[in-house]
């Protein structure tokens, strides 16, 4: 008890010296030193304050007295002086530019970047929505400073707060800003490389945040006085990953290194004078996962995706605006490019009719709905759709796929496909053991189960393709478990297998009729 109230009173008597400026003359040692020290100070602060003030008060009464043009001689005076005396140099990113007050991209670029550094390395965050309110976002507090070091020149960056008004008559606003401060010896290094890697860090950051969207073009979609663009979008959420698509491992590891070096590749582009863009052509079966290859190429490098409906295109010159509308980081599909663009004029009714059954089968497998069926071929010509893919997106920026799918590779223009515009051509075909074991991780969480083996034999000997094998896997019911959804995969395979061999019987009869025919035929002729 005794103890404690000691302590306290201690405590109340170094307060009460410090607050009645009394020199502690009974304390010891140390703590007569620091109040000693703390007294200077004090002391030298009400000293410089004053002077401060007497000066600035002096100052403006002999600029209120002084021709303007000695005015102005003294201020660049003071203005020197000042930089000479203070070592360190601020610049600031205002968040609104300009008369219209848009939102200034550098700002942004620096917000991301500090929120990141920030949930990073600080123990007080403060977290807001995001803008598209899907996800939060971990801010800066208002004079919040953050210390970065960038090749070991240490910098500070402050948020504040500025109140404006636009004009006389308007209500007052605020506005952030962040400044920069950093020490004059090091001006070259921050506003070269520094501002550069803070740039370009925000950017990526804030394109891997932001909402994706998926852009469509249709028939009605022109521009208008209300219209802004020429596509309709929505939000991209597709789920589809390299890791669930069910393809071959080194396929999968060979795109998906091709995409990360095409998206890192812009100083590349930029030395060789070329657009930086990159040609897919996809192309197999339907069925076999050519648009969840697409969905997941957008998730992997966070990309929109255009999907262009060439059909509902007017004329190039329409083409030509909707390839300028589109972001810098995206890929635009065409979708059966074979049926889009009138590539040979000799495709027939029939073989497209067959093709179509196909497709919408595998359409309401995937859930996507049914496209409208590609009756009408676009007015764009080819020539039209080569010269934007190939030069428009130079004068642009930015980094774009183009993706083309089609069902029939060989009835393509080989122009259209050849390298340097069709970089990349990969062949999505039927499922393989391999890729049944993904879509059955994907679907019924297995890894293995005593029907596998029968599966892979029967994969061996007929062809399935991964829509089926997923429509199969499917759960019908809440009680299907996974040995129901492995018998339906068994029996849609051996009924393709019956199927395929009832084809083959029949192709051979009529071979052997055919063959007969024209023996008779011979033997009618030499008659
Ligand atoms: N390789 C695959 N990996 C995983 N799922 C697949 C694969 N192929 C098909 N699927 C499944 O089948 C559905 C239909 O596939 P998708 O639409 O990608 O095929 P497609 O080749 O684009 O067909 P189409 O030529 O008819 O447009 C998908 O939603 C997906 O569930």
């Amino acid at each position: 008890m005794m103890g404690s109230s000691g302590t306290k009173s201690s405590s109340r008597d170094k307060k009460s010296l410090a607050m009645t400026n009394v020199s502690p003359t009974n304390s010891k040692g140390p703590l007569r030193k620091i109040t000693r020290m703390a007294h200077n100070m004090i002391h030298m602060w009400a000293t410089m304050s004053s002077t401060i003030a007497t000066f600035m008060f002096v100052w403006s009464i002999v600029c209120n007295h002084l021709p303007y043009e000695l005015r102005d001689l003294l201020q660049n005076f003071m203005h020197t002086l000042t930089s000479f005396l203070n070592p360190y140099i601020q610049i600031s990113f205002h968040e609104l530019l300009g008369e219209r007050l848009r939102t200034s991209g550098a700002y942004l670029a620096v917000e991301a970047y500090l929120n990141l550094m920030k949930s990073n390395t600080s123990k007080s965050l403060n977290a807001e929505l995001g803008k598209d309110s899907s996800n939060l976002v971990l801010t800066m507090d208002e004079y919040d400073r953050l210390t970065d070091e960038f090749h070991g020149v240490k910098v500070w960056w402050v948020l504040c707060k500025v109140v404006f008004s636009k004009r006389s008559n308007y209500p007052v606003q605020e506005k952030k800003c962040y400044k920069l401060i950093f020490h004059k010896r090091y001006r070259e290094t921050i506003t070269g490389s520094y501002l550069e890697h803070v740039m370009r860090e925000g950017k990526e950051i804030r394109a891997r945040h932001r909402q994706r969207k998926l852009y469509t073009n249709s028939a009605g979609n022109h521009l208008s006085h209300y219209k802004q663009s020429m596509w309709s979008d929505i939000v991209f959420e597709h789920p589809a990953t390299f890791e669930t698509m069910a393809m071959d491992l080194e396929k999968k590891q060979e795109i998906i290194e091709d995409l990360f070096t095409f998206s890192k590749s812009q100083d590349f582009y930029a030395r060789i004078g070329k657009a930086w863009k990159r040609g897919y052509l996809l192309y197999g079966p339907p069925g076999t996962g050519k648009s969840t290859l697409i969905a997941a190429m957008a998730n992997l490098l966070c990309y929109d995706v255009y999907d262009l409906e060439l059909t509902a295109v007017k004329d190039n010159t329409e083409l030509r605006q909707l390839l300028i509308e589109t972001s810098r980081k995206s890929i635009i599909v065409i979708e059966d490019i074979d049926c889009s663009l009138d590539l040979t004029g000799k495709r027939k009714k029939a073989d497209k009719s067959s093709d179509n059954e196909t497709k919408n089968k595998h359409k309401e497998v995937s859930g996507k709905g049914q496209k409208e069926e590609k009756s009408t071929r676009s007015n764009v010509t080819l020539s039209g759709l080569l010269n934007f893919i190939d030069g428009l997106w130079s004068a642009c920026g930015g980094e774009r796929l183009i993706v083309l799918t089609t069902n029939h590779v060989e009835k393509l223009d080989p122009a259209l496909i050849r390298s340097g515009r069709m970089d990349k051509h990969i062949e999505l075909s039927h499922c393989n053991f391999n890729g049944f074991k993904v879509l059955a991780k994907n679907y019924l969480n297995l890894e293995s189960h005593r029907m596998f083996d029968r599966i892979q034999q029967l994969l061996e000997e007929t062809k399935i393709t991964p829509a089926d094998v997923a429509e199969n896997l499917m759960p019908k019911t809440f009680s299907d478990e996974a040995d129901k959804c492995l018998s339906r995969v068994i029996e849609a395979m051996e009924k393709a297998k019956e199927a395929d061999v009832a084809k083959k019987l029949k192709e051979s009869i009529s071979l052997e009729r055919d063959t007969s025919q024209n023996g008779d035929d011979k033997e009618t002729a030499k008659t």
